[in-house]
């Protein structure tokens, strides 16, 4: 009877299931929240379901009580049957789990993501450069830096083309088929396990799932293959993948198992690292005139106008910096905190009583969006990171974006950077303002237009991205020539 407040359930049978909406539930789940307080209970089917709208009570539970509060609910469709148990991501807590996580932590923790700062500086002159040639398709300029990036810390090649890179399509199926079903309620067999004991010919959404598992271990397989190659013939350059090779006795890996690995870092940090970017040129367009000159006047007076901002301009750049706090914070790409996370152990928060088994999840769209943390909170003002949150100290306000415990995102320092690196550059070459129609008006941006989904990205919309000045352009063509050059490494 302790159960945190929610909804009335509309019946034994589905619980609140059929009221989750089917389009943007993070908005309905903020209503809730407003409504109930800080943690609601939903009964989704039979599974005890709670959602955080504040961050205090999302560090409360998932921070704090992390030890019970890490685990991942039971994804049939997704974990079990198309990925044979072997995606980390979507993994319980457990022996596989941690050794997945231990070798990502070891690939991605700040000091080595330090050097992949490297790869990503030059993959950004190229990003750079490429806003020069044809501003108007931004986004796909962006997913290519984001793309090539992540390819090349996991298997040690470039992404010049997404459209037409086959690990960028194969990858790419894989993600469509894992969110197209990865729905709650889509299918009977998540509420209703004991169908998984039916015979093969009785379960046709079965069969879909086993021949996608088998491309993905065909081609998974194949990427792992063609870096092993590239070992014996002397010329692998450092990757993830070269490293699970090398560590394979020591880490106890099979060959399937570091196979999926490998994948791990297209599935989390592409999307998800475009997405971010994505949001911050809105905001430009949006918003810019209110903070731009502000952060081109910083950039001006710290780097100057003969050479692009690097990595190490980062401690003399506070307000760019509160740009890049701002970007994670105004529109949370992971916006219902990720995947969600399940309890291990029956706990009480604040007099609430919450299951065993329960499914958490933390919604960032509430949390970060919160009015009492964060004042006219669908306002992009960096100057609310200027100075320190009152509740920075006790909740971490600022890295909310990379999640929670155990889970948090451990490609969080990879993102940041290239957060940083992209934003810095592009204020300091571009001028970003409202596109403008052929009459000379304005075209207004809606910030709200964003996609349905796991992550929520900007839809497209129209900006204007001009160099700053023929000195800027100049700078950008030389870097980006010298860059070329330089990524020669990574040809296949
Ligand atoms: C701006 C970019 C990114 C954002 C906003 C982001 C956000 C998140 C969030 C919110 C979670 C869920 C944490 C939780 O369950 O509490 C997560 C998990 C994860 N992220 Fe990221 N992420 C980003 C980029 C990346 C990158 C570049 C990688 C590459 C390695 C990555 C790898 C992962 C993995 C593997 C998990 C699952 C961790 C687990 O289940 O133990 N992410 N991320």
């Amino acid at each position: 009877k302790n159960l945190p407040p929610g909804p009335t359930p509309s019946s034994w049978l589905v619980g609140n299931r059929n009221q989750v909406p089917a389009t943007k539930p993070w908005r309905w789940f903020q209503e809730l929240n407003n409504q109930y307080g800080p943690v609601v209970y939903l009964q989704m089917g039979r599974t005890p379901t709670v959602v955080l709208g504040t961050a205090e009570a999302a560090w409360e539970v998932l921070e704090k009580k992390s030890p019970i509060t890490s685990s991942r609910p039971r994804f049939i469709m997704g974990q079990e049957i198309l990925s044979n148990n072997l995606r980390g991501l979507m993994s319980e807590v457990g022996p596989f789990w941690r050794r997945w996580r231990r070798v990502l932590h070891g690939s991605f923790m700040q000091k080595t993501s330090d050097t992949y700062k490297p790869i990503q500086s030059l993959e950004s002159k190229q990003l750079m450069f490429e806003l020069t040639q044809t501003p108007d398709k931004y986004r796909e300029h962006i997913e290519r830096y984001a793309t090539s990036v992540v390819v090349v810390v996991t298997y040690g090649r470039r992404v010049y083309d997404i459209f037409n890179d086959e690990v960028v399509c194969l990858n790419r199926e894989t993600q469509d088929f894992l969110t197209s079903i990865n729905i709650p309620g889509k299918y009977l067999v998540e509420s209703v396990p004991a169908l998984l004991y039916l015979p093969n010919f009785l379960t046709p959404w079965r069969t879909a799932a086993l021949k996608q598992r088998e491309r993905d271990k065909e081609y998974l397989t194949r990427l792992v293959n063609e870096v092993k190659d590239k070992m014996d013939a002397g010329r692998a350059s450092y990757s993830f993948c070269r490293q699970l090779i090398e560590d394979r006795e020591k880490n106890d890996m099979s060959d399937l198992e570091i196979a999926y690995t490998c994948a791990t870092p297209f599935g989390a940090g592409v999307e998800t690292s475009a997405g971010s970017l994505s949001s911050f040129i809105l905001a430009c367009a949006a918003f810019g005139s209110s903070f731009i000159p502000k952060a081109q006047k910083e950039l001006d007076a710290v780097v100057g106008p003969d050479r692009m901002p690097t990595f190490e301009d980062f401690d003399d750049l506070p307000f760019i910096r509160a740009i890049v706090n701002e970007t994670l914070r105004w529109r949370p790409v992971a916006v219902l905190g990720g995947t969600p996370h399940k309890s291990t152990e029956d706990m009480v928060y604040r007099g609430m009583f919450i299951p065993k088994g329960s499914t958490i999840i933390a919604n960032l769209w509430g949390i970060h969006l919160n009015p009492a943390d964060f004042p006219n909170p669908h306002v992009f003002d960096p100057e609310r990171f200027m100075s320190k949150h009152p509740n920075e100290k006790k909740f971490k306000t600022s890295r909310r974006a990379f999640g929670y415990g155990r889970r948090v995102c451990p490609g969080q320092y990879l993102a940041s950077n290239s957060i940083y690196i992209n934003i810095a550059r592009i204020l300091w070459g571009f001028n970003l303002s409202k596109a403008r129609d052929q009459k000379g008006q304005e075209i207004d941006v809606d910030t709200f237009a964003y996609t349905d989904g796991f992550n929520s990205v900007p839809l497209p919309f129209p900006v204007s991205i001009t160099p700053r000045s023929p000195a800027h352009l100049a700078i950008i063509d030389r870097e980006n020539e010298i860059a070329q050059e330089e990524m020669k490494v990574y040809e296949l």
